[in-house]
Protein backbone atom coordinates (compact mmCIF):
# COMPACT_ATOMS: atom_id res chain seq x y z
CA UNK A 1 0.00 0.00 0.00
CA UNK A 2 1.20 3.60 -0.54
CA UNK A 3 2.68 5.61 2.32
CA UNK A 4 2.36 8.56 3.57
CA UNK A 5 6.18 9.84 2.07
CA UNK A 6 4.91 8.41 -1.44
CA UNK A 7 1.75 10.49 -1.51
CA UNK A 8 3.33 13.70 -0.50
CA UNK A 9 6.38 13.67 -2.85
CA UNK A 10 4.60 12.39 -5.68
CA UNK A 11 1.33 15.25 -5.04
CA UNK A 12 2.67 18.24 -3.57
CA UNK A 13 5.14 19.01 -6.36
CA UNK A 14 1.75 18.57 -8.57
CA UNK A 15 0.42 21.09 -6.32
CA UNK A 16 -1.94 18.53 -4.86
CA UNK A 17 -2.11 17.37 -1.84
CA UNK A 18 -4.72 14.99 0.44
CA UNK A 19 -6.53 17.10 3.34
CA UNK A 20 -4.92 15.17 6.25
CA UNK A 21 -1.37 13.64 5.63
CA UNK A 22 -0.63 12.01 8.94
CA UNK A 23 2.79 13.00 9.68
CA UNK A 24 5.22 10.14 9.55
CA UNK A 25 6.58 9.02 6.44
CA UNK A 26 6.10 5.15 6.65
CA UNK A 27 2.28 5.45 7.45
CA UNK A 28 0.33 3.57 5.14
CA UNK A 29 -3.25 4.54 3.67
CA UNK A 30 -4.57 0.68 4.46
CA UNK A 31 -3.34 0.74 8.19
CA UNK A 32 -4.46 4.39 8.48
CA UNK A 33 -8.02 2.97 6.93
CA UNK A 34 -8.19 -0.07 9.12
CA UNK A 35 -6.93 1.88 12.14
CA UNK A 36 -6.88 5.78 11.81
CA UNK A 37 -5.07 8.85 11.51
CA UNK A 38 -5.10 11.70 12.71
CA UNK A 39 -3.08 15.34 11.96
CA UNK A 40 -2.59 19.17 12.38
CA UNK A 41 -5.53 19.99 9.75
CA UNK A 42 -7.87 17.27 11.76
CA UNK A 43 -9.70 20.46 13.53
CA UNK A 44 -10.95 21.10 9.79
CA UNK A 45 -11.29 17.69 7.98
CA UNK A 46 -11.41 15.09 10.84
CA UNK A 47 -9.82 11.88 11.23
CA UNK A 48 -7.89 9.55 8.15
CA UNK A 49 -11.54 8.35 7.45
CA UNK A 50 -13.18 11.17 6.57
CA UNK A 51 -11.27 12.26 3.47
CA UNK A 52 -12.18 8.59 2.12
CA UNK A 53 -14.66 8.92 -0.63
CA UNK A 54 -14.83 5.17 -1.81
CA UNK A 55 -12.68 1.74 -0.62
CA UNK A 56 -12.38 -1.26 -2.35
CA UNK A 57 -12.51 -4.40 -0.64
CA UNK A 58 -12.28 -8.52 -1.04
CA UNK A 59 -14.86 -10.05 1.14
CA UNK A 60 -14.53 -13.07 2.94
CA UNK A 61 -16.35 -14.86 -0.13
CA UNK A 62 -13.04 -13.62 -2.25
CA UNK A 63 -15.82 -11.27 -3.91
CA UNK A 64 -14.66 -7.55 -5.13
CA UNK A 65 -17.00 -5.05 -3.39
CA UNK A 66 -16.79 -1.19 -3.24
CA UNK A 67 -18.40 0.93 -1.06
CA UNK A 68 -18.47 4.68 -0.13
CA UNK A 69 -21.54 6.84 1.50
CA UNK A 70 -23.37 6.39 -1.31
CA UNK A 71 -23.32 2.73 -2.18
CA UNK A 72 -23.15 -0.30 0.55
CA UNK A 73 -22.86 2.35 2.77
CA UNK A 74 -22.76 0.48 6.03
CA UNK A 75 -19.82 -1.98 4.74
CA UNK A 76 -18.13 2.02 4.01
CA UNK A 77 -18.73 3.07 7.29
CA UNK A 78 -18.10 -0.08 9.40
CA UNK A 79 -14.78 -0.63 7.78
CA UNK A 80 -13.27 2.01 9.79
CA UNK A 81 -11.12 0.94 12.97
CA UNK A 82 -11.95 -2.38 11.75
CA UNK A 83 -8.17 -3.52 11.55
CA UNK A 84 -8.96 -6.18 8.37
CA UNK A 85 -11.19 -7.84 10.09
CA UNK A 86 -13.82 -7.13 7.53
CA UNK A 87 -12.18 -7.68 4.25
CA UNK A 88 -8.59 -7.04 2.44
CA UNK A 89 -8.36 -3.28 1.54
CA UNK A 90 -7.19 -3.04 -2.41
CA UNK A 91 -8.32 0.38 -3.46
CA UNK A 92 -9.30 3.43 -1.80
CA UNK A 93 -10.38 6.92 -3.73
CA UNK A 94 -9.49 9.73 -1.49
CA UNK A 95 -9.67 13.37 -1.59
CA UNK A 96 -7.81 15.98 -2.28
CA UNK A 97 -7.11 19.47 -1.95
CA UNK A 98 -4.41 22.35 -3.40
CA UNK A 99 -1.24 22.73 -2.33
CA UNK A 100 1.46 25.52 -1.85
CA UNK A 101 4.70 25.19 -0.98
CA UNK A 102 5.22 27.01 2.29
CA UNK A 103 3.84 27.07 5.90
CA UNK A 104 3.58 29.55 8.28
CA UNK A 105 4.16 28.07 11.20
CA UNK A 106 3.54 30.50 14.49
CA UNK A 107 4.72 29.62 17.52
CA UNK A 108 2.78 30.82 20.55
CA UNK A 109 4.30 29.85 24.03
CA UNK A 110 1.92 29.30 27.14
CA UNK A 111 3.29 29.14 30.39
CA UNK A 112 0.17 28.64 32.32
CA UNK A 113 -2.94 25.69 31.95
CA UNK A 114 -6.11 27.81 31.78
CA UNK A 115 -4.40 30.01 29.31
CA UNK A 116 -3.52 26.74 27.14
CA UNK A 117 -6.85 25.45 26.82
CA UNK A 118 -8.56 29.05 26.01
CA UNK A 119 -6.35 29.20 23.14
CA UNK A 120 -6.68 25.91 22.05
CA UNK A 121 -9.92 25.90 22.24
CA UNK A 122 -9.97 29.35 20.31
CA UNK A 123 -7.59 27.61 17.76
CA UNK A 124 -9.24 24.90 17.01
CA UNK A 125 -12.56 26.90 15.80
CA UNK A 126 -10.71 29.29 13.98
CA UNK A 127 -9.69 29.95 10.81
CA UNK A 128 -6.18 28.25 10.82
CA UNK A 129 -5.07 25.10 8.39
CA UNK A 130 -3.05 23.69 11.04
CA UNK A 131 -3.19 23.46 14.93
CA UNK A 132 -0.91 21.42 16.94
CA UNK A 133 0.21 21.84 20.30
CA UNK A 134 3.93 19.93 22.35
CA UNK A 135 3.18 20.12 26.23
CA UNK A 136 6.31 20.56 27.45
CA UNK A 137 5.63 20.25 31.44
CA UNK A 138 2.19 20.44 33.56
CA UNK A 139 1.74 24.02 32.74
CA UNK A 140 4.42 25.50 29.33
CA UNK A 141 3.21 24.82 26.38
CA UNK A 142 3.64 25.79 22.53
CA UNK A 143 0.28 26.07 20.50
CA UNK A 144 1.50 26.10 16.59
CA UNK A 145 -0.94 27.22 14.07
CA UNK A 146 -0.04 27.51 10.82
CA UNK A 147 -1.46 28.16 7.01
CA UNK A 148 -0.31 27.17 3.70
CA UNK A 149 1.47 30.22 1.26
CA UNK A 150 3.08 30.58 -1.93
CA UNK A 151 6.38 31.85 -2.44
CA UNK A 152 5.89 35.80 -1.89
CA UNK A 153 5.64 35.87 1.52
CA UNK A 154 9.32 33.24 2.15
CA UNK A 155 11.09 35.09 -0.63
CA UNK A 156 10.24 38.59 0.63
CA UNK A 157 11.98 37.16 4.27
CA UNK A 158 14.16 34.62 3.31
CA UNK A 159 15.66 34.77 6.90
CA UNK A 160 12.24 33.34 7.98
CA UNK A 161 12.34 30.33 6.36
CA UNK A 162 13.62 26.81 7.86
CA UNK A 163 14.22 23.93 6.10
CA UNK A 164 13.52 21.44 8.91
CA UNK A 165 13.88 18.47 7.43
CA UNK A 166 17.63 18.62 6.42
CA UNK A 167 19.55 16.26 7.75
CA UNK A 168 21.98 18.68 9.95
CA UNK A 169 19.06 20.86 11.40
CA UNK A 170 17.36 20.16 15.29
CA UNK A 171 14.83 17.70 16.54
CA UNK A 172 11.83 19.23 15.62
CA UNK A 173 10.09 19.06 19.32
CA UNK A 174 13.35 20.62 20.52
CA UNK A 175 13.34 23.62 18.04
CA UNK A 176 9.57 23.88 19.63
CA UNK A 177 10.50 23.90 23.22
CA UNK A 178 13.22 27.14 22.25
CA UNK A 179 10.26 29.19 21.74
CA UNK A 180 9.18 28.82 25.63
CA UNK A 181 12.40 31.25 25.84
CA UNK A 182 12.27 33.12 22.85
CA UNK A 183 8.28 34.27 22.71
CA UNK A 184 6.13 34.36 20.22
CA UNK A 185 7.35 33.77 16.58
CA UNK A 186 6.82 32.35 13.64
CA UNK A 187 8.91 30.48 10.43
CA UNK A 188 8.12 29.73 6.76
CA UNK A 189 8.74 26.14 6.26
CA UNK A 190 8.56 24.00 3.01
CA UNK A 191 5.57 22.04 2.92
CA UNK A 192 6.80 18.42 3.00
CA UNK A 193 9.42 19.51 5.84
CA UNK A 194 6.28 20.49 7.65
CA UNK A 195 4.18 17.60 6.52
CA UNK A 196 6.99 15.05 8.08
CA UNK A 197 8.58 17.14 10.82
CA UNK A 198 7.63 14.09 13.54
CA UNK A 199 9.30 11.92 11.31
CA UNK A 200 13.05 12.66 11.84
CA UNK A 201 12.78 12.22 16.00
CA UNK A 202 9.95 9.74 15.41
CA UNK A 203 7.86 12.30 17.43
CA UNK A 204 11.09 12.55 20.86
CA UNK A 205 11.22 8.68 20.67
CA UNK A 206 14.55 8.25 19.33
CA UNK A 207 16.21 10.32 22.28
CA UNK A 208 15.35 6.77 24.21
CA UNK A 209 17.47 4.94 20.99
CA UNK A 210 19.78 7.54 20.25
CA UNK A 211 20.01 10.01 23.73
CA UNK A 212 23.01 12.03 21.83
CA UNK A 213 21.51 12.14 18.68
CA UNK A 214 20.74 16.07 18.79
CA UNK A 215 24.21 16.96 19.32
CA UNK A 216 24.98 19.09 16.47
CA UNK A 217 28.24 17.46 15.81
CA UNK A 218 26.69 13.81 15.56
CA UNK A 219 23.84 15.86 13.19
CA UNK A 220 25.82 17.39 10.95
CA UNK A 221 27.83 13.33 10.22
CA UNK A 222 25.77 10.73 11.24
CA UNK A 223 22.21 12.95 10.95
CA UNK A 224 21.51 11.33 7.77
CA UNK A 225 21.37 8.08 8.71
CA UNK A 226 18.73 8.32 11.22
CA UNK A 227 16.01 7.78 11.89
CA UNK A 228 16.14 3.95 11.99
CA UNK A 229 12.62 2.81 10.26
CA UNK A 230 10.06 1.80 12.47
CA UNK A 231 9.15 -1.14 11.01
CA UNK A 232 13.46 -1.71 11.47
CA UNK A 233 12.87 -1.37 15.05
CA UNK A 234 9.53 -3.41 15.82
CA UNK A 235 10.94 -6.20 13.72
CA UNK A 236 14.48 -6.50 15.28
CA UNK A 237 13.73 -5.65 19.04
CA UNK A 238 14.51 -8.76 21.04
CA UNK A 239 12.46 -10.05 23.85
CA UNK A 240 14.20 -8.42 26.72
CA UNK A 241 13.92 -4.78 25.02
CA UNK A 242 10.75 -5.80 24.25
CA UNK A 243 9.34 -6.36 27.54
CA UNK A 244 11.98 -3.37 28.93
CA UNK A 245 9.12 -1.34 26.72
CA UNK A 246 6.25 -3.26 28.06
CA UNK A 247 7.42 -2.56 31.47
CA UNK A 248 9.09 1.06 31.33
CA UNK A 249 7.64 2.55 28.43
CA UNK A 250 3.93 4.57 27.44
CA UNK A 251 2.82 4.73 23.85
CA UNK A 252 -0.46 6.20 23.75
CA UNK A 253 -2.71 8.19 21.80
CA UNK A 254 -6.08 8.88 23.77
CA UNK A 255 -8.63 11.02 22.10
CA UNK A 256 -11.04 13.15 24.28
CA UNK A 257 -14.30 15.87 23.91
CA UNK A 258 -12.04 19.07 23.78
CA UNK A 259 -14.17 20.11 26.71
CA UNK A 260 -12.53 17.47 28.59
CA UNK A 261 -9.02 18.52 27.84
CA UNK A 262 -7.71 19.90 31.34
CA UNK A 263 -8.96 16.77 33.27
CA UNK A 264 -7.10 14.57 30.90
CA UNK A 265 -4.29 16.51 30.98
CA UNK A 266 -4.33 16.26 35.25
CA UNK A 267 -5.10 12.40 34.60
CA UNK A 268 -1.74 12.05 32.22
CA UNK A 269 0.49 14.03 34.73
CA UNK A 270 -0.99 12.36 37.54
CA UNK A 271 -0.41 8.67 35.94
CA UNK A 272 2.71 8.98 33.57
CA UNK A 273 4.25 12.55 33.83
CA UNK A 274 5.61 11.80 30.28
CA UNK A 275 6.67 15.15 28.43
CA UNK A 276 5.95 16.31 25.75
CA UNK A 277 2.87 15.52 25.24
CA UNK A 278 1.30 15.94 21.70
CA UNK A 279 -2.00 17.42 21.31
CA UNK A 280 -4.09 17.41 18.07
CA UNK A 281 -7.43 18.43 17.90
CA UNK A 282 -10.16 16.96 15.53
CA UNK A 283 -13.69 17.20 14.34
CA UNK A 284 -15.57 14.34 14.75
CA UNK A 285 -18.71 14.14 12.47
CA UNK A 286 -21.76 11.78 14.15
CA UNK A 287 -21.49 8.97 11.82
CA UNK A 288 -22.59 5.64 11.41
CA UNK A 289 -20.02 3.58 12.78
CA UNK A 290 -17.52 2.27 15.74
CA UNK A 291 -16.62 6.39 16.97
CA UNK A 292 -20.01 8.24 18.23
CA UNK A 293 -19.56 11.87 19.76
CA UNK A 294 -19.73 11.61 23.21
CA UNK A 295 -22.49 14.52 22.56
CA UNK A 296 -24.40 12.67 19.34
CA UNK A 297 -24.18 15.35 17.20
CA UNK A 298 -20.38 16.59 15.44
CA UNK A 299 -18.37 17.33 18.45
CA UNK A 300 -14.53 18.76 18.83
CA UNK A 301 -11.96 16.27 20.31
CA UNK A 302 -8.60 16.21 20.73
CA UNK A 303 -5.55 13.72 20.13
CA UNK A 304 -3.59 13.86 23.54
CA UNK A 305 -0.11 11.31 22.33
CA UNK A 306 1.88 9.94 25.75
CA UNK A 307 5.10 8.67 24.18
CA UNK A 308 8.00 8.00 26.45
CA UNK A 309 9.50 7.22 29.84
CA UNK A 310 6.90 7.67 32.57
CA UNK A 311 8.05 9.41 35.68
CA UNK A 312 5.54 8.43 37.93
CA UNK A 313 7.27 6.32 40.75
CA UNK A 314 4.13 4.11 40.74
CA UNK A 315 3.97 3.68 37.60
CA UNK A 316 2.84 -0.07 36.54
CA UNK A 317 2.40 -0.79 32.54
CA UNK A 318 -1.13 -2.79 33.39
CA UNK A 319 -2.60 -1.16 36.28
CA UNK A 320 -1.84 2.44 35.25
CA UNK A 321 -3.17 1.53 31.65
CA UNK A 322 -6.45 0.18 33.02
CA UNK A 323 -7.02 3.49 34.98
CA UNK A 324 -6.55 6.19 31.59
CA UNK A 325 -8.37 3.85 29.62
CA UNK A 326 -11.29 3.29 32.51
CA UNK A 327 -11.37 7.69 32.34
CA UNK A 328 -11.23 7.95 28.60
CA UNK A 329 -14.13 5.54 28.56
CA UNK A 330 -16.01 7.92 31.35
CA UNK A 331 -15.61 11.12 29.24
CA UNK A 332 -16.79 9.61 26.26
CA UNK A 333 -13.36 8.85 24.92
CA UNK A 334 -11.09 6.21 22.41
CA UNK A 335 -8.46 5.00 22.66
CA UNK A 336 -6.24 4.57 19.62
CA UNK A 337 -5.97 0.87 18.89
CA UNK A 338 -2.14 0.87 17.40
CA UNK A 339 -0.92 0.90 20.68
CA UNK A 340 -1.37 -1.88 23.90
CA UNK A 341 -5.02 -1.79 25.33
CA UNK A 342 -5.83 -3.46 28.18
CA UNK A 343 -9.44 -3.14 28.30
CA UNK A 344 -11.85 -5.94 28.91
CA UNK A 345 -14.36 -7.04 25.45
CA UNK A 346 -17.14 -5.85 27.75
CA UNK A 347 -15.38 -2.01 27.88
CA UNK A 348 -14.33 -2.06 24.26
CA UNK A 349 -17.42 -2.53 23.37
CA UNK A 350 -18.90 0.59 25.75
CA UNK A 351 -16.43 2.48 24.24
CA UNK A 352 -16.72 1.61 20.42
CA UNK A 353 -20.01 1.49 18.96
CA UNK A 354 -20.47 -2.05 18.16
CA UNK A 355 -23.79 -2.08 16.25
CA UNK A 356 -22.77 -1.44 12.67
CA UNK A 357 -20.37 -3.61 12.96
CA UNK A 358 -22.01 -6.36 14.25
CA UNK A 359 -24.48 -6.56 11.35
CA UNK A 360 -21.53 -5.75 8.98
CA UNK A 361 -19.60 -9.03 10.22
CA UNK A 362 -22.87 -11.29 10.13
CA UNK A 363 -23.89 -10.30 6.70
CA UNK A 364 -21.15 -10.48 4.86
CA UNK A 365 -19.67 -14.38 6.71
CA UNK A 366 -16.96 -12.44 8.54
CA UNK A 367 -17.57 -14.34 11.61
CA UNK A 368 -15.37 -17.59 10.84
CA UNK A 369 -13.33 -15.90 8.44
CA UNK A 370 -11.60 -12.91 10.29
CA UNK A 371 -11.04 -12.60 13.98
CA UNK A 372 -13.78 -9.95 16.41
CA UNK A 373 -11.36 -7.00 15.94
CA UNK A 374 -11.21 -6.90 19.63
CA UNK A 375 -9.61 -9.93 19.57
CA UNK A 376 -7.35 -8.98 17.34
CA UNK A 377 -5.86 -5.64 19.04
CA UNK A 378 -6.58 -6.66 22.85
CA UNK A 379 -3.15 -6.81 25.07
CA UNK A 380 -4.28 -10.15 26.11
CA UNK A 381 -5.27 -11.53 22.47
CA UNK A 382 -2.17 -10.50 21.34
CA UNK A 383 -0.26 -11.84 23.89
N1 LIG B 1 -0.86 10.39 13.12
C1 LIG B 1 -1.45 9.23 13.22
O1 LIG B 1 -2.65 9.17 13.15
C2 LIG B 1 -0.66 7.99 13.44
C3 LIG B 1 -1.31 6.79 13.43
N2 LIG B 1 -0.64 5.62 13.68
C4 LIG B 1 -1.34 4.31 13.69
O2 LIG B 1 -0.49 3.43 12.98
C5 LIG B 1 -1.24 2.58 12.12
C6 LIG B 1 -0.82 2.80 10.68
O3 LIG B 1 0.40 2.23 10.56
P1 LIG B 1 0.72 1.31 9.31
O4 LIG B 1 2.09 0.80 9.53
O5 LIG B 1 0.43 2.06 8.09
O6 LIG B 1 -0.37 0.17 9.42
P2 LIG B 1 -0.25 -1.31 9.98
O7 LIG B 1 0.48 -2.12 9.00
O8 LIG B 1 0.21 -1.22 11.40
O9 LIG B 1 -1.78 -1.74 9.92
C7 LIG B 1 -2.71 -1.33 10.87
C8 LIG B 1 -3.89 -2.28 10.79
O10 LIG B 1 -4.55 -2.19 9.54
C9 LIG B 1 -4.61 -3.46 8.90
N3 LIG B 1 -4.40 -3.26 7.47
C10 LIG B 1 -3.41 -2.55 6.87
N4 LIG B 1 -3.56 -2.58 5.54
C11 LIG B 1 -4.64 -3.34 5.29
C12 LIG B 1 -5.31 -3.75 4.10
N5 LIG B 1 -4.87 -3.38 2.89
N6 LIG B 1 -6.42 -4.53 4.22
C13 LIG B 1 -6.84 -4.94 5.42
N7 LIG B 1 -6.26 -4.57 6.58
C14 LIG B 1 -5.18 -3.79 6.52
C15 LIG B 1 -3.53 -4.29 9.53
O11 LIG B 1 -3.88 -5.65 9.46
P3 LIG B 1 -2.81 -6.84 9.78
O12 LIG B 1 -2.54 -6.74 11.24
O13 LIG B 1 -3.55 -8.06 9.40
O14 LIG B 1 -1.63 -6.55 8.94
C16 LIG B 1 -3.52 -3.75 10.96
O15 LIG B 1 -4.50 -4.37 11.72
C17 LIG B 1 -2.67 2.94 12.21
O16 LIG B 1 -3.36 1.96 12.94
C18 LIG B 1 -2.64 4.28 12.94
O17 LIG B 1 -3.71 4.38 13.84
C19 LIG B 1 0.71 5.63 13.94
C20 LIG B 1 1.40 6.80 13.95
C21 LIG B 1 0.78 8.08 13.67
C1 LIG C 1 0.65 10.72 16.26
C2 LIG C 1 0.02 9.45 16.59
C3 LIG C 1 -1.42 9.39 16.59
C4 LIG C 1 0.73 8.37 16.91
C5 LIG C 1 2.20 8.34 16.94
C6 LIG C 1 2.61 7.04 17.50
C7 LIG C 1 4.11 6.78 17.36
C8 LIG C 1 4.90 7.78 18.18
C9 LIG C 1 4.37 5.34 17.77
C10 LIG C 1 3.65 4.36 16.82
C11 LIG C 1 4.46 3.07 16.84
C12 LIG C 1 5.51 3.31 17.91
C13 LIG C 1 6.73 2.48 18.00
C14 LIG C 1 7.88 2.98 18.60
C15 LIG C 1 7.97 4.40 19.02
C16 LIG C 1 6.63 5.17 19.01
C17 LIG C 1 5.80 4.81 17.79
C18 LIG C 1 6.53 5.19 16.52
C19 LIG C 1 9.14 2.14 18.71
C20 LIG C 1 10.01 2.54 17.53
C21 LIG C 1 9.93 2.42 20.00
C22 LIG C 1 11.17 1.53 20.06
C23 LIG C 1 10.77 0.07 20.04
O1 LIG C 1 11.94 -0.75 20.07
C24 LIG C 1 10.01 -0.25 18.78
C25 LIG C 1 8.77 0.65 18.73
C26 LIG C 1 7.91 0.33 17.53
C27 LIG C 1 6.61 1.07 17.59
Amino acid sequence: MVTMGQLTATLNPLGWTLPIIPEMDDLTVGGLVMGTGVESSSHRFGLFQHICLELELVLSDGSVVTCSREENADLFHAVFWSYGTLGFLTAVQVRIVPARPYVRLQYRPVHDRSQLSRLLTEVSGGPHQFVETLVFDRDRAVVMTGDLVGHAEPTAEPHKVNTIGLWHKPWFFKHVQTFLERGEDYEYIPLRDYYHRHTRAIFWEIQDIIPFGNNPVFRWLCGWMVPPKVSLLKLTQGQTIKELYEKNHFIQDMLVPLDQLDSSLDVFHREVEIYPLWLCPFVLPADPGFLQPASGKEQMYIDIGAYGVPRTVNFDAVKTGRRIEKFVISVGGFQMMYADSFMTREEYRTMFDHSLYDKVRRRFDCLIAFPEVYDKVNRSARD
